[in-house]
């Protein structure tokens, strides 16, 4: 651990999944701590290989296309993931995200430290919370936004003038803002391409007092600093997000997806594009028909790379269960209702199988078909 935080932590005891390394640092190895060499055996992946593929090419839906309702339920079908083109977001949002996050990981680690993750809480500086599911730290650290970001941004720059924190605080907001008003309108083309209408308003399932809230959003900012031995260190474990889906905008190489039968996929960080991971959430919600995606991130010996993850995803406590309508007598519900917050606890204890532990068995007719 770096001394800043040996300090921190002898002061105010904490897990020490929280800390990221301290890169300020970094010599040039990689310490035993971050070094990666055992298979993971997790999300039944064969790692017999580490050739990561690049020749195999994702889909890209432009959204501005008359087909893109039908190529979005595909790629939703047959990957998970898809990158999206004329997204509406605009660019230069996307160019001020970029630099108030390079600003912010570049604070020394005793400022970003001030605004560190304390247990138990989901905003702040530090590691990705899937780190504790890992037994090696990865090479990155992370920034957690769930709310109004002015606390967190008060802590990182708490002496000078305003205008240090208000910059970010405005970026955040105008591009949390751009982010719901995309998911919202990439959920109502992907429940349409299942043939579900959005118009309805119980489509998510039902609150147990009935009323309608208000979607979850959270932003996370990863940084990934240059690795002097990338081949043994990882960025970000290979995981699935749990939202609905998550949107993803990268800064350069790193990005890998899961297929299986083909294996580890890069995702190529095309100029004025987003990438869309489908969450496990959605998984549910589809009853089975979009699948979320296993990703991971790895790390270069020349560039300091970046991404930043907004989820979309119900409230905390609204039941999420497979739609009615994708529910028949050939296709019995598969999983049984979950909220976001119970099946994050599921996922506490069975990380990569969390899924898993939804799956139900109904009663069959004699027919074998499934009686509603
Ligand atoms: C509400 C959530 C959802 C969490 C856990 C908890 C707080 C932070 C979320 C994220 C945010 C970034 C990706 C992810 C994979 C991560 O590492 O932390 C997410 C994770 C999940 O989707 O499970
Ligand atoms: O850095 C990336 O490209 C992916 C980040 C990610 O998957 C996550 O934060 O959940
Ligand atoms: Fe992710």
């Amino acid at each position: 651990m770096n001394p800043v935080s040996e300090t921190y932590v002898s002061n105010h005891p904490q897990p020490n999944h929280i800390f990221p390394l301290d890169f300020e640092s970094v010599q040039d190895v990689v310490p035993d701590s971050h070094t990666w060499n055992s298979p993971l055996n997790m999300f039944n992946i064969d790692e017999s290989s580490k050739h990561v593929i690049r020749s195999v090419a994702l889909p890209v839906i432009d959204l501005d296309d008359p087909n893109a309702l039908e190529l979005l339920g595909d790629a939703c079908q047959t990957w998970g993931v898809f990158q999206v083109m004329n997204h509406g977001v605009p660019l230069n949002l996307i160019k001020n995200i970029e630099s108030e996050s390079r600003r912010l990981f570049s604070l020394p680690t005793e400022q970003k430290l001030k605004a560190v993750r304390l247990p138990g809480e989901v905003s702040g500086y530090g590691l990705a919370h899937i780190s504790k599911f890992f037994p090696k730290k990865m090479w990155s650290e992370s920034f957690c936004i769930l709310g109004s970001p002015v606390e967190q941004a008060r802590k990182l720059w708490p002496d000078q003038d305003e205008a240090d924190y208000s910059k970010f605080c405005e970026v955040i907001e105008e591009y949390r803002n751009e982010m719901k008003k995309l998911s919202e309108r990439l959920m109502c083309l992907m429940l349409s391409s299942l043939g579900i209408n959005t118009e309805d308003p119980n489509w998510t399932g039902s609150s147990s007092t009935g009323e309608q809230k208000d979607t979850l959003s959270l932003l996370q900012l990863n940084s990934y600093p240059v690795c002097p031995d990338p081949n043994r260190a990882m960025g970000l474990g290979p995981h699935t997000d749990s939202p609905f889906f998550t949107v993803v905008h990268q800064t350069g190489p790193g990005l890998h997806v899961h297929r299986n039968q083909v294996g580890w996929v890069e995702v190529p960080p095309l100029q004025n594009a987003l990438t869309i991971h489908i969450g496990d959430l959605f998984t549910v919600l589809s009853n089975g028909r979009f699948m979320s995606c296993v990703h991971r991130a790895a790390v270069n010996q020349t560039r300091h790379r970046l991404s930043v993850v907004y989820l979309h995803g119900p409230p905390m406590d609204v039941k999420v269960s497979p739609l009615m309508k994708l529910v028949d007598p050939d296709h019995p519900p598969l999983y049984r209702s979950v909220t976001w917050k119970e099946f994050l606890d599921i996922k506490a204890k069975n990380f990569d199988k969390a899924l898993d532990q939804l799956i139900q068995t109904v009663e069959l007719g004699e027919d074998g078909k499934y009686i509603a």
